[in-house]
């Protein structure tokens, strides 16, 4: 079997694959990294699959925007829905059997996740924080300030299959992390990393049984207005 990795930034999430695809870390996956596809030239995860000689490809949303000016919202939505119709077409070349998107921090839309959904591919995402609990970005800082303010007594992070609706598909994997009193946000970030880097593991072993076993779940094509 063949995983395909989205990625944006350092990649640590990806490094925990890539050991244990290599049997450096257990549970091993069993199936190959067919290629690491990164939004960013900058991400430090691109290095790391080198490292590992997996295919990389950069898709950068910037290069769509280009000549586009900031308020022309039309132009740049037409240009966002191409960026997603390319990234499809980029991932289906590799026919991977499942997409782990392990600290990929753009919004995959219908344009991306109807060809996929067509194809049958089933799509995984890592986020740091519990169900339905802080969709979207700056999770780990505000679910730490949500906790600071006695409002939650536990954060944590999930993998999630990928539908349209944003951080909010049926959850694969939780790891719950109680707040520990005096304990500063870098020290949080950092158990939440060490969590993530065990459920993105977990999470894509069980993903893949499903598709051995042939039970994938996908995103309804029909609510997929393009
Ligand atoms: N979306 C968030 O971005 C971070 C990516 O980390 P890395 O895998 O690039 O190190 C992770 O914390 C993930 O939850």
């Amino acid at each position: 079997l063949q995983i395909l990795v989205l990625i944006s930034g350092s990649g640590s999430n990806l490094q925990a694959l890539i050991d244990s695809v290599a049997g450096k870390s257990s549970p091993q996956i069993d199936a190959e990294i067919a290629a690491v596809i990164s939004s960013s030239t900058a991400a430090y995860g691109l290095t790391r699959a080198k490292n590992a000689d997996i295919p990389t490809i950069v898709h950068d949303l910037q290069q769509y925007y280009e000549d586009i000016p900031k308020d022309d919202k039309v132009r740049r939505r037409e240009a966002r829905k191409t960026f997603n119709v390319d990234l499809a077409e980029k991932v289906l070349k590799f026919d991977p059997d499942l997409i782990v998107c392990a600290g990929w921090m753009l919004i995959l839309s219908p344009s991306f996740l109807h060809p996929i959904s067509e194809k049958g591919i089933p799509i995984i995402n890592l986020h740091p924080a519990l169900p339905g609990q802080f969709d979207g970005i700056n999770a780990i800082e505000r679910a730490w300030q949500a906790g600071q303010r006695g409002e939650i007594t536990k954060g944590g992070v999930m993998i999630h299959r990928v539908i349209k609706e944003v951080d909010r598909g049926e959850p694969l994997v939780v790891k719950e992390l109680e707040f520990r009193k005096e304990e500063t946000i870098d020290d949080y970030e950092e158990r939440v990393h060490t969590a993530e880097h065990i459920a993105i593991v977990e999470a894509t072993i069980l993903a893949l049984n499903e598709v051995k076993e042939k039970r994938v779940v996908l995103p309804s094509v029909e609510n997929l207005q393009l």
